[in-house]
């Protein structure tokens, strides 16, 4: 026989029923419709215009797409740097939307690290490659910073950097600074690294190789990693990367290592479109003109797929 459930058994039943996983629940990042908009001379530009992305743990993605698509403002917010206008974004837990400045401060000293483009603006130039680790370890644990110390020079190891921790960053080249950067970065654990263009003021060779100090950070140390890049090397070699069009992710092209039976390795790529929670897809604008569709197109359901026609009405 089956016993009667109590009143709190029901309630815990519906309140699950009702939240069916709530959206990018679990996931490091999960931005929900983002929108900026930034009013200069009474003109308003919408940077963001409902960015949905989600982010998995332990991922490691490329973001991509024309200047002035929305990259920065999407990198800023996640940074705690900016607010959102309107939507929902969660950084390793953390409701952007709902932090107090304290909060704010916190999180952006240990839950997410930064890497910025200008080499300069990474470090200070007064102090050494290890005094420059050192200090968000002391800004975050005050006196108690002793202890944590060690991580100083496990990380410039780590980063192929150990024997330059005593240079200052003028004595240093910009894929070395670069390196040093991730290390600063990385200094309080932050759950995700974030990066503008870290590659931008490198030649092809020396950002190949920071390139493969993210991927260590990425493996060795957990973190999940987040590149803002214009340098196809770079959107080649990630597992994902997502396109931004127009202030929304429009497009990713997912890659994996497949093995054949003769036991030799290839990438396979495939590229999807994102589809929203209302059902809308954004088509890449290559194939619309490949087939000259535009304003409408015909869809059919069939068995496993949606077929998408240009416009019949009129034939
Ligand atoms: N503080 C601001 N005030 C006004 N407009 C802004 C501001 N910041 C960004 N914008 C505008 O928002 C849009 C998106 O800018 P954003 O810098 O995010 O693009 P991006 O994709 O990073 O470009 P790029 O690849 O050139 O760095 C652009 O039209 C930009 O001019």
């Amino acid at each position: 026989m089956t016993s009667t459930p109590t009143f709190d058994e029901i309630r815990d039943r519906a309140l699950a029923a009702a939240v069916p996983g709530r959206y990018g629940a679990g996931a490091a990042i999960a931005c929900d419709r983002l929108v900026r908009i930034f009013r200069a001379d009474r003109i308003e530009v919408q940077a963001l215009q409902g960015l949905d992305l989600v982010v998995d743990q332990g991922d490691l993605v490329a973001l991509v797409g024309a200047s002035g698509s929305g990259k920065s403002t999407l990198l800023n917010i996640l940074a705690g740097l900016d607010l959102p206008s309107a939507g929902g974004a969660t950084v390793a837990g953390c409701d952007l939307l709902a932090m107090t400045a304290k909060e704010r401060l916190r999180y952006r000293r240990e839950v997410v690290g930064f890497v910025w483009q200008q080499t300069a603006r990474n470090l200070l130039p007064f102090l050494t490659a290890a005094q420059n680790v050192a200090l968000p370890l002391q800004l975050a644990h005050g006196r108690r910073a002793r202890r944590h110390l060690p991580r100083v020079r496990e990380l410039l190891d780590a980063l192929g950097i150990g024997d330059l921790a005593d240079r200052v960053p003028a004595e240093l080249s910009g894929g070395q600074q670069q390196r040093v950067a991730i290390a600063v970065a990385m200094a309080n654990q932050p759950a995700v690294l974030l990066a503008d263009e870290p590659t931008g003021e490198l030649d092809s060779e020396t950002g190949a190789g920071i390139f493969e100090a993210f991927r260590t950070v990425n493996r060795e140390l957990g973190a999940t990693v987040v590149i803002v890049t214009h340098d196809p090397m770079v959107a080649g070699e990630v597992r994902r990367t997502v396109a931004v069009r127009d202030g929304r992710t429009s497009s990713e092209v997912l890659r994996r290592t497949v093995v054949d039976e003769h036991g030799a390795e290839s990438v396979s790529e495939r590229e999807y479109v994102m589809l929203d929670r209302t059902g809308r897809v954004q088509l890449p604008a290559k194939f619309l003109q490949a087939l000259g569709m535009e304003h409408r197109v015909a869809v059919d359901l069939a068995p496993d797929h949606i077929e998408v026609r240009k416009d019949d009405h009129d034939e």
